[in-house]
């Protein structure tokens, strides 16, 4: 008899308000390692919301969020903070690339963070130190992916919006988390340049090995992934695949 493997996240009776407000309940589904999942749903039905809640980085009223085996809950705010430097990439739609940092320095935040975590307590799964050589390279590694291994040193006003993407997506994964979650990621870019950015992202979370969750209004966005979500007020429904290739 062989054992299935553990879901990457398992997410069970999720039901989340803001305040008086709510916004969905009955949120259940998971993900595999290494699957990329989209969650579609109408504007303001919780999509972000959600994310949010499966980083760790905003609380939920009832249900539970499973990480790779860890339960979020059982972890306090510092330790959750602890987990989510180590466990998670986030893309957003603005590239919140901070500007006074070049790319390089930008991309090397998350694994000077990690190191800084892993001088601490011992947090669950948290990641060994690095050398400052072995940052250098992963920095290099992580721009070379992204094809930007050339412009490590310029500052972000210097770059173009879908470069600044890309530099956010090295960012997201330069400390090979095992989980990636991307809001709207391609939504503030032409679509010809948002084509070229999203084939960046799933290439390079399909070299880490990660699994994505990705929010996304567009259907060619959607079309890329193994499996589409649908977000109502009373959970989530599994949309048809598309016809398109991915
Ligand atoms: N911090 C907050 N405080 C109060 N209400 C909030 C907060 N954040 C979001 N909301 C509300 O929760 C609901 C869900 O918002 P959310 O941004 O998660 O939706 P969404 O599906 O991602 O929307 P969109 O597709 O337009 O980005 C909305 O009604 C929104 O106004």
């Amino acid at each position: 008899m062989t054992n299935a493997p553990a879901p990457m996240l398992q997410v069970n009776a999720l039901a989340k308000r803001h305040g008086d407000t709510p916004v969905f309940e009955q949120v259940s589904f998971e993900t595999q390692r290494g699957e990329f999942l989209a969650l579609m749903g109408e504007s303001g039905v919780g999509k972000s919301s959600l994310l949010n809640c499966l980083a760790g980085l905003d609380t939920w009223q009832d249900g539970t969020v499973t990480v790779a085996g860890q339960d979020l809950a059982q972890l306090n705010d510092t330790q959750r903070a602890h987990w989510r430097r180590h466990a998670v990439g986030f893309v957003f739609q603005a590239f919140h690339v901070l500007p006074h940092l070049d790319v390089a320095q930008n991309v090397r935040l998350p694994l000077l963070l990690v190191h800084e975590a892993a001088k601490g307590r011992g947090t669950p799964g948290s990641a060994p130190e690095l050398s400052a050589r072995a940052m250098d390279e992963r920095v290099q590694a992580a721009l070379d992916g992204v094809g930007l291994g050339a412009l490590g040193h310029r500052l972000p006003r210097e770059l173009s919006g879908g470069q600044l993407q890309r530099v956010a997506i090295a960012r997201a994964l330069v400390h090979r988390p095992p989980l990636v979650l991307a809001d709207e990621p391609t939504g503030n870019l032409d679509p010809d340049t948002a084509a070229t950015v999203l084939q960046t992202l799933v290439q390079q979370v399909r070299a880490t090995g990660a699994t994505l969750v990705m929010v996304t209004h567009a259907d060619s966005a959607a079309q890329r992934a193994d499996r589409v979500l649908r977000l109502t007020a009373h959970g989530v429904v599994a949309q048809p695949p598309f016809a398109a290739q991915r």
